[in-house]
Protein backbone atom coordinates (compact mmCIF):
# COMPACT_ATOMS: atom_id res chain seq x y z
CA UNK A 1 0.00 0.00 0.00
CA UNK A 2 1.24 3.41 -0.87
CA UNK A 3 1.53 5.58 1.88
CA UNK A 4 0.39 9.07 1.99
CA UNK A 5 0.18 10.36 5.41
CA UNK A 6 2.88 13.04 5.06
CA UNK A 7 0.59 16.17 6.21
CA UNK A 8 1.09 19.74 6.41
CA UNK A 9 -0.22 21.79 8.84
CA UNK A 10 0.23 25.62 8.57
CA UNK A 11 2.25 27.69 11.11
CA UNK A 12 0.22 28.88 14.09
CA UNK A 13 0.48 31.97 14.72
CA UNK A 14 1.72 34.26 17.82
CA UNK A 15 2.97 31.03 19.34
CA UNK A 16 4.36 31.69 22.33
CA UNK A 17 8.25 31.47 22.63
CA UNK A 18 9.77 31.94 25.85
CA UNK A 19 13.44 31.57 26.56
CA UNK A 20 12.97 30.39 30.19
CA UNK A 21 10.68 28.08 28.93
CA UNK A 22 14.09 26.11 27.15
CA UNK A 23 14.17 22.35 27.97
CA UNK A 24 17.14 20.99 28.23
CA UNK A 25 17.93 18.57 26.09
CA UNK A 26 20.24 15.81 27.02
CA UNK A 27 23.55 15.90 24.66
CA UNK A 28 25.97 13.30 26.55
CA UNK A 29 26.35 11.27 23.95
CA UNK A 30 27.36 15.21 21.82
CA UNK A 31 24.58 14.97 19.52
CA UNK A 32 21.57 17.53 19.50
CA UNK A 33 19.67 15.93 16.98
CA UNK A 34 19.08 12.59 15.92
CA UNK A 35 16.48 11.98 12.68
CA UNK A 36 16.34 8.33 12.79
CA UNK A 37 14.97 6.07 9.57
CA UNK A 38 12.53 9.02 8.90
CA UNK A 39 10.45 8.69 5.55
CA UNK A 40 7.87 11.27 4.29
CA UNK A 41 5.75 10.89 1.56
CA UNK A 42 3.31 12.85 -0.60
CA UNK A 43 0.86 11.31 -2.45
CA UNK A 44 3.01 8.25 -2.77
CA UNK A 45 6.11 10.26 -3.72
CA UNK A 46 8.64 9.82 -1.25
CA UNK A 47 10.11 13.37 -0.32
CA UNK A 48 11.86 11.63 2.50
CA UNK A 49 13.37 7.87 2.18
CA UNK A 50 14.85 6.59 5.08
CA UNK A 51 16.94 9.90 6.25
CA UNK A 52 19.40 9.14 8.63
CA UNK A 53 21.38 12.97 10.05
CA UNK A 54 22.78 13.37 13.55
CA UNK A 55 24.23 17.41 14.60
CA UNK A 56 26.69 17.36 16.54
CA UNK A 57 25.88 19.63 19.74
CA UNK A 58 27.33 23.45 18.97
CA UNK A 59 28.31 22.43 15.29
CA UNK A 60 27.42 24.43 12.20
CA UNK A 61 26.60 21.87 9.20
CA UNK A 62 25.06 23.07 5.96
CA UNK A 63 22.64 21.34 3.92
CA UNK A 64 23.29 20.93 0.91
CA UNK A 65 20.84 19.58 -2.28
CA UNK A 66 19.61 19.84 -5.59
CA UNK A 67 15.73 21.52 -5.95
CA UNK A 68 13.23 18.63 -4.44
CA UNK A 69 16.12 16.97 -2.70
CA UNK A 70 14.32 17.46 0.70
CA UNK A 71 16.07 20.09 2.33
CA UNK A 72 12.92 22.00 3.33
CA UNK A 73 11.22 18.48 4.17
CA UNK A 74 13.47 18.13 6.21
CA UNK A 75 13.28 21.22 8.26
CA UNK A 76 9.52 21.18 8.52
CA UNK A 77 9.91 17.73 9.95
CA UNK A 78 12.44 18.65 12.72
CA UNK A 79 10.02 21.88 13.66
CA UNK A 80 6.55 19.71 13.52
CA UNK A 81 5.03 21.18 10.71
CA UNK A 82 5.12 18.18 8.24
CA UNK A 83 4.61 15.00 10.65
CA UNK A 84 6.80 11.46 9.23
CA UNK A 85 5.49 8.62 8.36
CA UNK A 86 8.19 6.76 10.00
CA UNK A 87 10.85 7.18 11.81
CA UNK A 88 12.37 8.96 15.19
CA UNK A 89 13.57 12.51 15.63
CA UNK A 90 14.45 13.44 18.93
CA UNK A 91 16.34 16.96 20.62
CA UNK A 92 19.14 15.37 22.69
CA UNK A 93 18.55 12.07 23.76
CA UNK A 94 15.35 11.96 24.88
CA UNK A 95 13.09 14.60 24.05
CA UNK A 96 10.69 13.06 21.04
CA UNK A 97 10.27 15.82 18.86
CA UNK A 98 7.35 13.93 17.27
CA UNK A 99 5.14 14.28 20.03
CA UNK A 100 5.74 17.89 20.29
CA UNK A 101 3.71 20.56 18.78
CA UNK A 102 5.53 23.56 16.55
CA UNK A 103 4.88 25.83 19.32
CA UNK A 104 6.22 23.75 21.69
CA UNK A 105 8.93 22.61 19.99
CA UNK A 106 10.02 26.33 19.42
CA UNK A 107 9.66 26.38 23.02
CA UNK A 108 11.81 23.38 23.38
CA UNK A 109 15.14 25.78 22.23
CA UNK A 110 14.64 25.12 17.97
CA UNK A 111 14.49 28.04 15.95
CA UNK A 112 13.90 28.58 12.08
CA UNK A 113 14.78 31.33 9.97
CA UNK A 114 12.95 31.39 6.99
CA UNK A 115 14.20 32.95 3.76
CA UNK A 116 12.65 35.63 3.92
CA UNK A 117 12.67 38.13 6.53
CA UNK A 118 9.54 39.02 8.18
CA UNK A 119 10.63 41.92 11.20
CA UNK A 120 8.02 44.36 11.85
CA UNK A 121 8.94 46.93 9.44
CA UNK A 122 7.14 50.23 11.19
CA UNK A 123 8.94 49.51 14.83
CA UNK A 124 12.62 50.26 15.30
CA UNK A 125 15.70 47.53 15.68
CA UNK A 126 15.29 47.90 19.06
CA UNK A 127 11.36 47.40 19.87
CA UNK A 128 11.92 44.59 17.18
CA UNK A 129 14.66 42.68 19.94
CA UNK A 130 12.00 43.49 22.39
CA UNK A 131 9.17 42.19 21.39
CA UNK A 132 10.77 39.25 20.89
CA UNK A 133 12.30 39.21 24.44
CA UNK A 134 8.53 39.51 25.46
CA UNK A 135 7.57 36.29 23.83
CA UNK A 136 3.65 35.24 24.24
CA UNK A 137 3.20 38.50 26.42
CA UNK A 138 2.59 40.08 23.54
CA UNK A 139 3.05 43.56 21.74
CA UNK A 140 0.55 45.45 24.09
CA UNK A 141 2.39 44.21 27.61
CA UNK A 142 5.89 44.65 25.49
CA UNK A 143 5.24 48.39 24.79
CA UNK A 144 4.02 49.19 28.50
CA UNK A 145 6.38 47.40 30.41
CA UNK A 146 9.76 48.67 31.50
CA UNK A 147 12.43 46.49 30.62
CA UNK A 148 14.83 45.05 33.29
CA UNK A 149 18.26 45.82 32.88
CA UNK A 150 19.10 42.47 32.93
CA UNK A 151 16.25 42.32 29.48
CA UNK A 152 18.26 45.59 28.03
CA UNK A 153 21.96 43.73 28.76
CA UNK A 154 20.23 40.77 26.64
CA UNK A 155 19.23 43.19 23.95
CA UNK A 156 22.52 45.17 23.89
CA UNK A 157 24.27 41.49 23.85
CA UNK A 158 22.36 40.62 20.92
CA UNK A 159 22.53 44.21 18.75
CA UNK A 160 26.27 43.51 19.15
CA UNK A 161 26.16 39.99 17.48
CA UNK A 162 24.46 41.16 14.92
CA UNK A 163 26.64 44.26 14.65
CA UNK A 164 23.05 46.60 14.36
CA UNK A 165 24.30 48.49 17.64
CA UNK A 166 24.62 51.56 15.52
CA UNK A 167 21.21 51.27 13.49
CA UNK A 168 19.45 50.36 17.33
CA UNK A 169 16.82 53.55 16.82
CA UNK A 170 16.09 52.76 13.13
CA UNK A 171 13.03 51.76 11.48
CA UNK A 172 13.43 48.03 10.85
CA UNK A 173 11.87 48.75 7.16
CA UNK A 174 14.76 51.29 6.71
CA UNK A 175 17.39 48.66 7.05
CA UNK A 176 18.80 46.66 3.88
CA UNK A 177 17.81 42.84 3.02
CA UNK A 178 20.96 42.04 5.01
CA UNK A 179 20.53 43.53 7.95
CA UNK A 180 16.85 43.08 8.28
CA UNK A 181 17.94 39.24 7.57
CA UNK A 182 20.53 39.85 10.54
CA UNK A 183 18.30 41.56 13.25
CA UNK A 184 15.65 38.15 12.34
CA UNK A 185 18.32 36.03 13.69
CA UNK A 186 18.78 38.24 16.35
CA UNK A 187 15.17 38.08 17.24
CA UNK A 188 15.25 34.63 17.52
CA UNK A 189 18.61 34.54 19.57
CA UNK A 190 16.11 36.14 22.01
CA UNK A 191 14.33 32.95 22.71
CA UNK A 192 17.85 31.33 23.52
CA UNK A 193 17.79 28.06 20.88
CA UNK A 194 19.62 25.48 21.65
CA UNK A 195 19.30 24.45 17.94
CA UNK A 196 18.87 27.15 14.88
CA UNK A 197 18.00 26.02 11.35
CA UNK A 198 18.72 28.69 8.46
CA UNK A 199 17.60 28.60 5.24
CA UNK A 200 18.91 30.19 2.62
CA UNK A 201 20.52 32.99 5.03
CA UNK A 202 22.50 34.95 1.88
CA UNK A 203 20.09 34.69 -1.02
CA UNK A 204 19.69 38.25 -2.27
CA UNK A 205 22.37 39.70 -0.23
CA UNK A 206 25.42 41.87 -1.58
CA UNK A 207 29.27 40.07 -1.59
CA UNK A 208 29.83 42.10 1.58
CA UNK A 209 27.07 40.78 3.38
CA UNK A 210 27.43 37.67 2.55
CA UNK A 211 30.62 37.96 4.19
CA UNK A 212 28.74 39.05 7.14
CA UNK A 213 26.67 36.81 7.11
CA UNK A 214 28.98 34.30 7.16
CA UNK A 215 31.03 35.53 10.13
CA UNK A 216 27.77 36.09 12.40
CA UNK A 217 26.58 32.11 11.62
CA UNK A 218 30.37 31.22 12.66
CA UNK A 219 30.19 32.80 16.01
CA UNK A 220 26.80 31.86 16.57
CA UNK A 221 27.82 28.14 16.60
CA UNK A 222 29.61 26.87 19.49
CA UNK A 223 26.99 28.44 22.04
CA UNK A 224 24.17 27.10 19.61
CA UNK A 225 24.17 24.28 17.03
CA UNK A 226 23.14 25.88 13.33
CA UNK A 227 22.24 23.73 10.48
CA UNK A 228 22.03 26.26 7.08
CA UNK A 229 19.72 25.07 4.39
CA UNK A 230 22.31 27.05 1.26
CA UNK A 231 22.41 26.60 -2.69
CA UNK A 232 24.74 29.37 -2.90
CA UNK A 233 28.13 27.23 -3.22
CA UNK A 234 31.31 30.00 -2.19
CA UNK A 235 29.05 30.44 0.90
CA UNK A 236 28.81 26.62 2.03
CA UNK A 237 32.56 27.49 1.50
CA UNK A 238 33.30 29.43 3.31
CA UNK A 239 31.74 28.46 6.56
CA UNK A 240 30.97 24.81 6.40
CA UNK A 241 33.13 22.27 8.18
CA UNK A 242 30.87 19.66 7.46
CA UNK A 243 28.52 19.49 4.49
CA UNK A 244 25.60 17.03 4.12
CA UNK A 245 24.04 16.41 0.84
CA UNK A 246 20.85 15.40 0.60
CA UNK A 247 19.54 13.46 -2.69
CA UNK A 248 16.01 12.18 -3.21
CA UNK A 249 15.36 12.33 0.29
CA UNK A 250 18.22 10.65 1.44
CA UNK A 251 22.12 11.66 2.51
CA UNK A 252 23.98 10.87 -0.39
CA UNK A 253 27.33 12.27 0.87
CA UNK A 254 28.76 13.62 4.75
CA UNK A 255 32.14 14.78 5.07
CA UNK A 256 33.89 18.11 4.73
CA UNK A 257 33.92 20.15 1.98
CA UNK A 258 37.03 18.77 -0.41
CA UNK A 259 35.63 15.23 0.97
CA UNK A 260 32.57 16.07 -0.89
CA UNK A 261 33.69 17.98 -3.50
CA UNK A 262 35.61 14.64 -4.79
CA UNK A 263 32.66 12.24 -3.89
CA UNK A 264 32.10 10.54 -7.67
CA UNK A 265 28.31 10.54 -6.62
CA UNK A 266 28.08 14.06 -5.36
CA UNK A 267 29.76 15.15 -8.42
CA UNK A 268 27.12 13.52 -10.58
CA UNK A 269 24.39 14.56 -8.95
CA UNK A 270 25.02 17.84 -7.57
CA UNK A 271 28.41 20.23 -8.07
CA UNK A 272 28.16 18.05 -11.69
CA UNK A 273 25.17 20.65 -12.53
CA UNK A 274 27.03 23.54 -10.97
CA UNK A 275 30.11 23.14 -13.18
CA UNK A 276 28.61 21.16 -15.96
N1 LIG B 1 3.18 19.42 0.67
C1 LIG B 1 3.68 18.74 -0.38
N2 LIG B 1 2.86 18.02 -1.18
C2 LIG B 1 3.34 17.32 -2.21
N3 LIG B 1 4.65 17.25 -2.53
C3 LIG B 1 5.50 17.95 -1.77
C4 LIG B 1 5.07 18.72 -0.66
N4 LIG B 1 6.18 19.29 -0.08
C5 LIG B 1 7.23 18.90 -0.83
N5 LIG B 1 6.85 18.08 -1.82
C6 LIG B 1 7.72 17.44 -2.81
O1 LIG B 1 8.75 16.79 -2.10
C7 LIG B 1 10.01 16.94 -2.77
C8 LIG B 1 11.00 17.53 -1.81
O2 LIG B 1 10.69 18.91 -1.65
P1 LIG B 1 11.52 19.88 -0.72
O3 LIG B 1 10.82 21.21 -0.81
O4 LIG B 1 11.71 19.29 0.61
O5 LIG B 1 12.91 19.95 -1.48
P2 LIG B 1 14.09 21.00 -1.30
O6 LIG B 1 15.35 20.21 -1.24
O7 LIG B 1 13.81 21.91 -0.16
O8 LIG B 1 14.03 21.81 -2.66
P3 LIG B 1 14.34 23.36 -2.95
O9 LIG B 1 15.83 23.49 -2.95
O10 LIG B 1 13.75 23.56 -4.31
O11 LIG B 1 13.66 24.18 -1.89
C9 LIG B 1 9.74 17.79 -4.00
O12 LIG B 1 9.63 16.94 -5.11
C10 LIG B 1 8.43 18.47 -3.69
O13 LIG B 1 7.70 18.72 -4.88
Amino acid sequence: MIATTGTTTPPKQGSPILAEENINPDTRHGVILYVEDVSVSFDGFKALNDLNLYINDGELRCLIGANGAGKTTLMDVITGKTRPDVGKVSFGQQVDLLSLSEAEIARAGIGRKFQKPTVFENLTVFENLELSLAGDKGIITSLFHKLSSEQKDRIAEILKTIGLTPQEKQLAGALSHGQKQWLEIGMLLAAQPRLLLVDEPVAGMTAQETERTAELLTSLAGEHSVVVVEHDMAFVRSIARKVTVLHQGSVLAEGSMSEIQSNPDVIQVYLGEEQG
